[in-house]
């Protein structure tokens, strides 16, 4: 098997773009880049709330949002391109057993040690080569919640309903994003009905357009062939780190 290459030049391949630049209608709601995630804090290395992939993994999820407008439906990303620094980010926090300030939320029925274990998250993660994103559905006309605003509410489970759990305008798909439990794993036998329909819709949508879904995680999926299928990159999440900019 080919090494895997560690990148450490601040600024991106002329290859990676910035969504926006390929389909300004994708909606962006970039978790990591505020405190609303599993942490609770705003990670490293995400400069500004910007989704950035290779052109063609962009331009693959534009052909799929040209399906989805048609029909009432935008696609909403929340993590694209992922630098090191975040994924290390992750890894300091996993090893500090007692900061445990979002458990409550995001993995209420998971011990914090078994979090990579359980596969919910990697130490090289598919995201820091650029051709991966976490996203959902959204039906066009829903209120927009934005994550990081909204007024103090009880704490719920991510995987309580729809009605319950953290406001998102996402279509149901039976648990939030980023929620570590057994039941956002794409396939759970519980999940039925209209949630079990959208993860499908999903799926099915990105697949047509080349992407594959990671079994543990409704909203996760790289498209395939990658362009780096080796390399992680550390550049920060940031305008200036393209070279358009
Ligand atoms: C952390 C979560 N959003 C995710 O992307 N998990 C996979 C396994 C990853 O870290 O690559
Ligand atoms: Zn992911």
């Amino acid at each position: 098997t080919a090494a895997a290459h560690a990148a450490p030049a601040s600024k991106a391949p002329a290859d990676f773009v910035a969504l926006s630049s390929v389909d300004p209608s994708i909606i962006q709601d970039m978790r990591y880049a505020t405190k609303v995630n599993f942490i609770g804090r705003r990670i490293d290395g995400y400069r500004e709330p910007l989704c950035i992939l290779t052109r063609p993994a962009a331009e693959a999820l534009h052909r799929a949002q040209a399906e989805l407008l048609p029909r009432g439906y935008s696609l909403k990303v929340y993590d694209c391109y992922r630098p090191q620094r975040a994924v290390d980010h992750f890894v300091r926090w996993a090893k500090d057993l007692d900061d445990e300030r979002m458990k409550a939320e995001f993995y209420p029925r998971v011990a914090k040690d078994r979090l990579f274990a359980d596969g919910y998250i990697a130490e090289k993660s598919g995201h820091s080569r650029g051709s991966t994103v976490d996203l959902t559905i959204v039906e066009l006309g829903s209120p927009s919640t934005g994550a990081a605003g909204g007024p103090a509410r009880p704490v719920r489970p991510c995987y309580a309903p729809q009605g319950e759990r953290r406001p998102d305008d996402s279509v149901d798909m039976g648990t939030g994003f980023d929620c570590f439990d057994t039941l956002a794993h794409t396939d759970d036998p519980r999940i039925e009905g209209v949630q079990r329909a959208n993860r499908q819709f999903l799926k099915g949508t990105l697949a047509g357009e080349g992407f594959v879904n990671l079994p543990e995680e409704w909203w996760h999926f790289t498209y395939k062939p990658e362009t780096y299928p080796d390399t992680y990159f550390d550049f920060p999440v940031a305008q200036r780190s393209l070279a358009a900019h």
